[in-house]
């Protein structure tokens, strides 16, 4: 019952969700279809490490959660290493002082949790764990083969009217519904918050649990590089890296060797100073459609393709190498301050949102300093740090390296997600990080739009927002 398969195929984009369209598309499609992936930078996107004195470190998406089954798929897949997020003890800053600061003992900080916070720490893990069990319906449903249309349904098969109300409410009235304290949420959830996607708690429900999961034990990082998995997708999927910009996509029709007239995509795109184009049966767009991020245009579509304004966090990584002022967050002398991450609340009117020591991404160990004179910390912060800032937080440093970011999408709540069908055969992946942008989520996106692409040329429209999915395989066991 299968069509013949598509001659060529167009992504754009080879960041992890690019990179892994190409590899699900391979799997789905087979050998003869020619998998063109178009990337105007560096292969990889947002996974990306900048060097401080040889050694290099993660720049961007930087941790894995234990429970991401497409990203360990793929480093198995590849023979690639892992390296386990060294723990390290946090401390929260509230612009006066550290309100809360972990201990190395388990049961100290069982005590200093309770002392604190009573058992809204493990309310809250709790919470995090039912939402994650739900998420994880999804490995199920894709390995069966099932695909959704738009990142709406791909949510509500997972969690039904409890994930889309996520998504329209903000993690502040979420967590506040659910009974958890004022101190609780400015003291902990708030400086979470600001760490991973450098926004308030009145990001979506969503989001904010997402983000709260990467406090679980056992983050890892890929050997060598996060950014290794996406080269290693593109060689494994057999597709041709063009190294240029794409700046048009146009519906055309050409006349196959078949003989009839068919509907395909024009992709223009840009390598140098020279103009080329080229035509697909399908083509996936696999970055931010924004004028900022991307700038694609669609042309003569008919009706056509909606603009997209979604505003991304603008947020900075710095990598600095000295002796931190421990000074500015406690009275404490540098040889009594064993903190390796320090946290912000949204109130501490600091320039940062978050310092922590950082390992190279080949450090197998707990981070060195890579002299006596200090480790490699990394900053978050809103804007680009000014010398006299750096200067206020390190007492001496030799070495610093910026990058900056459209990071995540801003979130607002309600969340409108925009469409994965642009068009009859023209894919978006990256509106899933409207829900929550992370690795995993790309991973995901990509492999839904595989499914879906193979499943509407084929016709398979069984395999697409299958209902109650969750109790249809359960039966099935
Ligand atoms: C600072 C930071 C920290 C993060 N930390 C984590 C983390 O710890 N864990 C986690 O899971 N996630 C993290 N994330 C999020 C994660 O990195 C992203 O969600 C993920 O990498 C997005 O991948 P993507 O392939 O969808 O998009 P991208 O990586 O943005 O890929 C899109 C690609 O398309 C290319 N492109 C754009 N326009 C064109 C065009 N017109 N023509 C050709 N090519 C084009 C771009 O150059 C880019 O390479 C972090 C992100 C940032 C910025
Ligand atoms: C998608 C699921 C279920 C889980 C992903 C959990 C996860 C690892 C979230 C992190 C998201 C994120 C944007 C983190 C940014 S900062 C990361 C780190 N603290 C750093 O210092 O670089």
């Amino acid at each position: 019952e299968l069509r013949a398969p598509p001659d060529k195929i167009a992504i754009i984009g080879a960041g992890i969700g690019g990179t892994s369209a190409a590899y699900y598309l391979r799997q789905k499609f087979g050998k003869d279809v020619k998998i063109d992936l178009f990337e105007r930078g560096e292969v990889g996107g947002r996974l990306a490490t900048m060097t401080v004195r040889g050694q290099e470190y993660e720049a961007g998406g930087s941790v894995i959660h234990p429970l991401n089954l497409h990203m360990k798929r793929f480093v198995k897949d590849l023979g690639l290493s892992t390296i386990q997020s060294s723990g390290g003890l946090m401390g929260v800053y509230n612009g006066e002082t550290l309100v809360f600061e972990e201990s190395s003992w388990f049961i100290i900080n069982m005590f200093k949790l309770i002392w604190h916070y009573g058992f809204q720490s493990l309310r809250m893990h709790m919470w995090v764990e039912d939402i994650l069990d739900k998420f994880m319906r999804i490995y199920r449903y894709q390995s069966h083969d099932y695909a959704f249309s738009s990142v709406e349904k791909l949510l509500h098969s997972l969690g039904g009217d409890e994930f889309l109300g996520m998504l329209n409410r903000t993690l502040l009235e979420t967590l506040q519904k659910a009974g958890f304290s004022e101190k609780f949420l400015n003291e902990i959830v708030a400086p979470v918050m600001r760490v991973n996607y450098g926004q308030s708690m009145n990001i979506n429900g969503f989001v904010g649990a997402v983000s709260l999961s990467s406090a679980d034990s056992g983050l890892w990082a890929v050997e060598g590089g996060n950014k290794l998995v996406c080269s290693g997708l593109l060689r494994a999927s057999k597709s041709n890296l063009i190294s240029g910009s794409v700046m048009y996509i146009e519906e055309k029709t050409r006349t196959k060797h078949t003989g009839n007239p068919t509907k395909m995509y024009e992709v223009i795109y840009q390598i140098g100073s020279e103009i080329r184009s080229d035509v697909y049966d399908i083509v996936l767009v696999a970055t931010p459609l924004n004028r900022k991020m991307s700038n694609i245009t669609f042309l003569n579509f008919d009706p056509p393709i909606e603009e997209f304004h979604q505003y991304y966090q603008h947020i900075v990584t710095t990598l600095i190498k000295g002796q931190l002022n421990s000074t500015l967050f406690s009275s404490r002398a540098l040889d009594k301050f064993d903190l390796s991450t320090i946290l912000t609340t949204d109130n501490s009117d600091l320039f940062i949102n978050s310092i922590g020591i950082v390992s190279s991404v080949t450090e197998k160990d707990n981070p060195q300093p890579l002299t006596d004179r200090g480790y490699v910390w990394k900053i978050f912060s809103q804007e680009i740090l000014t010398k006299e800032q750096i200067l206020k937080l390190f007492l001496s440093y030799d070495y610093a390296v910026k990058q900056s970011w459209l990071a995540y999408p801003h979130y607002k709540p309600p969340e409108k997600c925009p469409s994965i069908i642009l068009h009859d055969r023209l894919y978006y992946l990256n509106g899933i990080e409207c829900a929550a942008s992370a690795m995993e989520m790309s991973a995901i996106a990509a492999h839904n739009a595989a499914l879906l692409a193979y499943h509407r040329w084929n016709g398979h429209t069984d395999m697409i927002d299958q209902e109650d999915l969750y109790e249809k395989l359960k039966t099935e066991l």
